[in-house]
């Protein structure tokens, strides 16, 4: 039945090209449709699209019926709900983090504390994307300078969603300040930085953020719906 959905109109997008447990990368795009004019005119490393079906990982072209339903109508908005364990954040090791090949541990981090990785790709965002995702910051002297290291393909960047209880306001205590020198021990900043202008992670700052940078960062059918089999013993509150 979900084979049929994913095959249904869309045969040249979605290509079963290896199954039970192995990967598959696709050369897609990093923006989905809400960052139209955000597209990565840079390059796009191992875009790697979690829509896996069941033990089966299916390789898929942006090129094709993006708004074809890969799962179904229940499926989680992009973005997650607010306040339920469905909750969603967006989470980037930024080049520095990846440079310093931290991407493991901090990866390791959510997951032992009990958060689901629903989107994830190695992207080196165009200057457009990055410009975006700091618009706030556009006045700051150290914009340009921050522009250009997200963007200047010395490393890429490692894009992630994740999902689960409070993941925003807890994603950002496990980060730590944004200042390394100000993160609490233990914190991911505090642990692995001494610079603010190199302090390797971003992760969003409220639900209205998660939903802007989730939106430019991923397409909708990069973020998989997937329920863990330990669910039960993570998220009940009996
Ligand atoms: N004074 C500064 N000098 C250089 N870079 C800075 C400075 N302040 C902030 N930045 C850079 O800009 C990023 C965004 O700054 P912002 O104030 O939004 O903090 P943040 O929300 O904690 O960081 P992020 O958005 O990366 O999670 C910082 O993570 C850092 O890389």
């Amino acid at each position: 039945m979900l084979s049929r959905t994913l095959f249904n109109g869309s045969r040249q997008a979605v290509r079963l090209v290896k199954s039970a447990g192995q990967r598959a990368y696709s050369s897609a795009g990093a923006a989905g449709p809400a960052a139209s004019g955000a597209r990565t005119s840079g390059l796009t490393l191992g875009a790697l699209s979690m829509v896996g079906a069941g033990s089966a990982w299916y390789y898929q072209s942006q090129s094709g019926p993006l708004g074809t339903p890969l799962y179904n109508d229940s499926r989680t908005p992009a973005a997650g709900i607010k306040g339920t364990s469905q909750e969603r954040t967006f989470i980037a090791v930024k080049p520095d983090g990846v440079q310093r090949a931290l991407v493991g541990d901090i990866i390791k981090r959510f997951e032992a504390r009990g958060y689901k990785l629903v989107g994830l790709k190695l992207t080196v965002p165009s200057k457009s994307l990055a410009e975006k995702h700091y618009a706030d910051l556009r006045t700051k002297p150290f914009f340009n300078g921050l522009v250009d290291y997200m963007t200047n393909g010395k490393a890429p960047v490692v894009a992630m969603v994740w999902e689960g209880k409070d993941v925003i306001r807890q994603g950002r205590r496990m980060l730590g300040a944004t200042n390394p020198l100000e993160a609490a021990p233990g914190t991911i900043r505090a642990d692995y930085c001494t610079s603010i202008g190199r302090n390797i992670i971003h992760g969003s700052d409220s639900f209205e953020s998660a939903l802007t940078e989730i939106t430019l960062w991923f397409n909708e059918n990069e973020l998989a719906d997937w329920t863990p089999s330990n669910a039960e013993w993570v998220t009940a509150d009996n």
